[in-house]
């Protein structure tokens, strides 16, 4: 990713609505897809682009913004299968980086703030679950995601 301009800096809005999630979504999957580690596991997947970006944008609205919708498991997507080797710390660190730099390349405020906060513990704790291990010591060890649905009690 190349540096930002100042004008492009001083363009940065929050993630404030569902448009705006999308476009993070969007941006995201578009290094993501390129990315050299992360692109052939896509790759592989098959995965159907405009249903995963849709998808996507429920998860990050529900998380953000606290919108219902979301109905998927997160946790089952990313399983080991006969199709797909499990995913190494590498790859982890990889999502994560581009994940933030996407943010901080887009939106600036709290929510981007938070953003980046919770797709880091998810991230950690994701890893911890699916590889069954104990990860670093200053990682969080709470569920991995917020247990009630918005809107939900
Ligand atoms: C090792 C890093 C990661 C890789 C390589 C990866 C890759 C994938 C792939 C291949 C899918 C399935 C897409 C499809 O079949 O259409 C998927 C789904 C998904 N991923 Fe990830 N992912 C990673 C980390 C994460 C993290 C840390 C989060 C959350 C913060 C996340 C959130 C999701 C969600 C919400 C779905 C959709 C699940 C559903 O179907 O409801 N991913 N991911």
């Amino acid at each position: 990713m190349r540096p930002l301009t100042d004008a492009e800096l001083a363009g940065r809005t929050d993630l404030q609505h569902r448009d705006d999630i999308e476009r993070l979504v969007v941006e995201f999957y578009r290094y993501a897809a390129m990315d050299e580690l992360l692109g052939p596991v896509f790759a592989a997947a098959h995965v159907d682009w405009p249903e995963h970006i849709a998808t996507l944008t429920d998860f990050w609205s529900w998380q953000l913004l606290g919108e219902r919708g979301y109905q998927g498991n997160p946790l089952r997507a990313h399983e080991p299968s006969h199709e797909r080797t499990p995913f190494t710390d590498a790859h982890f660190e990889r999502w994560l980086d581009l994940f933030t730099s996407t943010i901080d390349e887009q939106f600036v405020g709290p929510t981007a703030e938070m953003a980046k906060v919770r797709a880091r513990k998810m991230a950690f704790a994701m890893r911890r679950l699916l590889t069954g291990r104990h990860g670093d010591h200053d990682e969080p060890t709470e569920p991995i995601w917020p247990t009630t649905r918005a809107g939900s009690g």
